[in-house]
């Protein structure tokens, strides 16, 4: 697969979007086994609930946990494509969002390689680009909505590549509206099944946030050796 052609061209970073990467097929799958999970593996938040995979992302490194087959089968996917250069991907986050839920804008931070992945289930989604403000701004001078720089729609069954400036340049959040009118502020439009003009009414959407965690901490180096 020859990624320079899924480059989003408007994008105004390194951005990438792969449209169905994955089968109709997978998708059912992933979804069977992320509601397979037991009760306690999703983490409740007020706009939204997540698993961790692969371990917690820790500043003082993460504990890594076994990934299971069906979700190492689509990290393998992804590495094929060399976008975490000589890296692995290590860690995967799920996110669900019923209709009128998102995510606010927010920057990633430094516990992952600067390269996020992500492959999106069962329904699409806007996410939202920002820039960001500076010490010597504050929220009350420049509001979100005048630091919005554009977006990209994810349909389902797509993979989203964003690397560096990207990831450092900007926020990234996801409107807490149950539809959304897609416009020609959409870097990835022309790459999309929806066309400007239409109206898409969200319904559930998984989304699977695939990175390298660097900082990982052997189960020895907490316990000590035993032997
Ligand atoms: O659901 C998404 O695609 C975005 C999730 C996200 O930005 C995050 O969990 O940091
Ligand atoms: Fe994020």
């Amino acid at each position: 697969m020859d990624l320079m052609t899924y480059k989003i061209s408007h994008a105004p970073a390194n951005a990438y979007y792969i449209p169905n990467f994955i089968t109709e097929d997978e998708e059912k799958s992933i979804m069977n086994n992320i509601y397979a999970a037991p009760k306690p593996k999703w983490k409740e938040l007020a706009h939204r609930r997540l698993q961790n995979w692969g371990g917690l992302p820790h500043p003082k490194g993460m504990v890594a946990e076994a990934i299971p087959q069906w979700l190492q089968q689509q990290m393998d996917k992804i590495s094929a494509l060399h976008v975490f250069g000589e890296k692995k991907p290590n860690h995967v986050l799920v996110n669900e969002y019923l209709p009128g839920q998102g995510i606010m804008p927010h920057e990633d931070g430094p516990l992952f390689y600067p390269t996020i992945t992500t492959i999106n289930v069962g329904s699409h989604t806007i996410l939202e680009f920002y820039m960001p403000v500076n010490s010597e701004e504050s929220e009350d001078t420049l509001p979100l909505s005048s630091r919005h720089i554009g977006s990209l729609l994810l349909e389902p069954r797509s993979l989203l590549i964003l690397q560096d400036n990207m990831y450092t340049s900007f926020l990234h959040g996801i409107s807490q509206v149950t539809e959304d009118s897609i416009t020609d502020n959409i870097f990835n439009i022309d790459r999309c099944e929806a066309q400007v003009g239409d109206t898409l009414v969200r319904g559930t959407r998984v989304s699977l946030t695939i990175r390298h965690v660097p900082k990982v901490l052997k189960a020895n180096m907490i316990f000590g050796k035993r032997r």
